[in-house]
C-alpha cells in the first residue's frame, strides 16, 4: 500500500486493517488467510474470494454492515469508496450543507456500497439507481438485511439516461449531491489493454461483470451525458460529482466544463497502487475550486525513465543511427519532434503527440490485412494523390525543427486515430522530452513526461510502442508499403 499516505486524511484505512484481528473474529476470514510461524496473517489479493471475504469482514467490523457480495459482481474496495465519501463530506461542509443531506448514487451496484456507507456513517438519505436487474435486486436485499430502508431508496433505471430518469416522475425533487462510479470501459478489449505496461500490476485480483465495467462510449461518454443532463436539471442537485478512472478523461471533462463556463473542482483518490480521480460541478453560486481545491501537486519529483536500445542490424549503433530510427517511428505515429540539442554523444528532442496513434495497433493491422484487394488498390490510388499534394507543401524545416510531412499511406489511414482517440482538449495528449545518449558503448533512450492530457501513462504507451517496434520496424514498413510501391511505379 505504497500510496496510503496520500489517502484522504480522515480515511481509517490509512492504517492497514489488522488481519490477525480479522482472522480471530471471523472464521470466514480465517479460512481464506494464512498465518506464518510468527503469527503474521496474510491473504492472497489476487484471489477474488479472498477479496470478497475481506470486504465483507471489514464492512462488518468497521461499519457494522452485513453485506452479501455476489460472486459475479464487483467487489468494492473500501479505501476508495471511503475516499469518495470523505471528499463529498468536504464539499458539503464547504457549501455549508451539514444536516438533512440527500444524495443520489448513480449505478449503485449489487452492494449499494455508497448508500450503505453514507447512511451508516453520516445518516445521509440516499437514492441509489441501477440499470442491471440482478444488481438491483441484490442491492435491495442488502439494504433490507441492514434495516436501512428508511434512509436508502432504490430506483431501477430502464431508460438510456444517466440522471434524467430520476426527475421524470412528478414532484420536483431536490438533492444536495449526486455521485457516480461509472463503468470505465467501452469494450472488453479496452478493459484488457487499459493498464500501462510500465506500471506495476494492480495488487488486487480482477472482479466485476461486463455490465458493471463496460458502457457504450466508455466512462467519457457516460460522464459527458451526465454533464449534458445536469444542464437540464441544474436546480435539482447542488453538487454534481462523478469518479473518473482515467486521468486523460478527467482532463477532457475539465476542458468541457471550462468551455461551458461551469464552476468545478476535482480531486485524486489514492489507495494502494490504484489512483482514481473525481470531478464536481455546480450551477449554484459556489466557488468550488477555491472552496475545495484540487489536491496539492506535485507529490513526486518528475523522474525520467531509461531504456536500453539494443543493437540491430538495420541501423548503425550510434546515437545518430538510433535517432534515424526514432524519427521513423515518431513519423509513423504522427508525433511532432524537434531536435533542440545535439552535443557529444547526446541528442535531445522535444516531442508532442496530439492524437493517440499508438493504441490498438494489432486491431488496426488486422483490419488492414482483412481488406479486399480492390479496396486496398483504391486506397493506394488515393494515397498517391494525397502524398503528391503533401510533398508539394513540403516538411517545414526551421533551424533544428524538423516536422514530418503528412504522407498519408493506407497503413496510416488504417492506423489513424478513430474519433475517440483524437485529442479533444487544447493541450497535447503527450508532451515529453527524449534524450538519446551513449554510455559505455551502449545507446539509451531516456524519456521524461512534461505534460499532456494522456498523462505519464500515454508516454509509457509510446515507449512500449518503440520497444515493440525497435527490431521489426523496418521490415514492417516494407511489408505494408509493398503494394503502394508496385502501383506508383
Ligand atoms: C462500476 S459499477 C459501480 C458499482 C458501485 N457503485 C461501486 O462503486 O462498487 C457501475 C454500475 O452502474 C450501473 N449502470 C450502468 N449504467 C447505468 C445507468 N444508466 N443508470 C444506472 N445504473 C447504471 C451498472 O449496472 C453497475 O452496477
Amino acid at each position: 500500500m505504497a500510496l496510503n499516505k496520500y489517502m484522504h486524511p480522515r480515511n481509517i484505512y490509512k492504517t492497514p486493517p489488522n488481519f490477525e484481528k480479522l482472522a480471530a473474529l471471523y472464521p470466514e476470514f480465517s479460512a481464506i488467510s494464512n498465518a506464518d510461524v510468527t503469527g503474521k496473517v496474510t491473504i492472497n489479493f489476487k484471489d477474488p474470494l479472498a477479496l470478497r471475504v475481506l470486504t465483507k469482514c471489514l464492512l462488518k467490523s468497521d461499519f457494522n454492515l452485513d453485506v452479501d457480495i455476489p460472486e459475479s459482481r464487483l467487489v468494492p474496495t473500501l479505501p476508495l469508496r471511503l475516499n469518495y465519501i470523505l471528499w463529498l463530506e468536504d464539499l458539503l461542509s464547504a457549501i455549508q450543507r451539514n444536516s438533512d443531506i440527500k444524495g443520489i448514487d448513480i449505478g449503485t451496484g449489487a452492494c449499494a456500497i455508497y448508500p450503505l456507507l453514507a447512511a451508516v456513517k453520516n445518516k445521509w438519505h440516499m437514492l441509489g439507481t441501477e440499470s442491471d436487474l440482478k444488481s438491483f435486486s441484490k442491492a435491495e436485499e442488502n439494504i433490507q438485511r441492514n434495516s436501512l430502508q428508511d434512509l436508502i431508496k432504490l430506483r431501477k433505471n430502464d431508460t438510456k439516461s444517466v440522471i434524467k430518469h430520476v426527475f421524470m416522475s412528478p414532484g420536483n425533487e431536490e438533492y444536495d449531491f449526486c455521485m457516480c462510479n461509472p463503468p470505465f470501459y467501452s469494450t472488453l478489449q479496452e478493459l484488457c489493454e487499459s493498464r500501462s505496461p510500465a506500471r506495476l500490476p494492480p495488487k488486487n485480483g480482477f472482479t466485476g461483470s461486463p455490465q458493471e465495467l463496460i458502457t457504450e462510449g466508455g466512462e467519457l461518454e457516460f460522464c459527458r451525458k451526465l454533464i449534458l443532463e445536469s444542464k437540464e436539471h441544474r436546480d435539482n442537485i447542488l453538487l454534481y460529482t462523478t469518479m473518473v478512472g482515467h486521468k486523460y478523461n478527467l482532463n477532457v471533462l475539465i476542458q468541457d466544463l471550462k468551455s461551458e463556463g461551469i464552476k468545478f473542482t476535482h480531486t485524486e483518490f489514492c489507495q494502494g497502487r490504484v489512483t482514481r480521480w473525481a470531478v464536481a460541478w455546480t450551477y449554484k453560486d459556489y466557488d468550488l475550486y477555491n472552496l475545495v481545491p484540487p489536491r496539492d501537486k506535485p507529490r513526486k519529483k518528475s523522474t525520467s525513465t531509461m531504456f536500453l536500445l539494443p543493437e540491430i542490424s538495420s541501423c548503425k549503433y550510434s546515437t545518430d543511427g538510433a535517432l534515424e530510427k526514432i524519427k521513423e517511428i515518431l513519423n509513423r505515429l504522427n508525433i511532432i519532434y524537434k531536435i533542440f540539442d545535439k552535443r557529444g554523444n547526446t541528442i535531445s528532442l522535444d516531442i508532442i503527440a496530439n492524437t493517440n496513434t499508438w493504441s490498438n495497433q494489432r486491431r488496426k493491422r488486422r483490419l488492414m490485412r482483412n481488406e479486399s484487394p480492390a479496396k486496398k488498390s483504391k486506397m493506394n490510388h488515393e494515397e498517391n494523390e494525397s502524398s503528391n499534394l503533401d510533398s508539394q507543401s513540403g516538411g517545414e524545416i526551421n533551424g533544428n525543427v524538423e516536422e514530418k510531412t503528412n504522407n498519408t499511406s493506407s497503413l496510416d489511414k488504417c492506423l489513424s486515430p478513430t474519433k475517440e482517440e483524437s485529442k479533444e482538449s487544447d493541450q497535447p495528449l503527450v508532451h515529453a522530452f527524449f534524450k538519446l545518449l551513449k554510455k559505455e558503448n551502449e545507446i539509451f533512450l531516456e524519456i521524461e513526461f512534461l505534460n499532456g492530457s494522456a498523462g505519464k501513462e500515454g508516454l509509457h504507451q509510446i515507449l512500449q510502442y518503440i520497444k515493440n517496434n525497435w527490431k521489426y520496424f523496418l521490415c514492417f514498413i516494407f511489408f505494408y508499403s509493398l503494394p503502394k510501391l508496385t502501383i506508383s511505379n
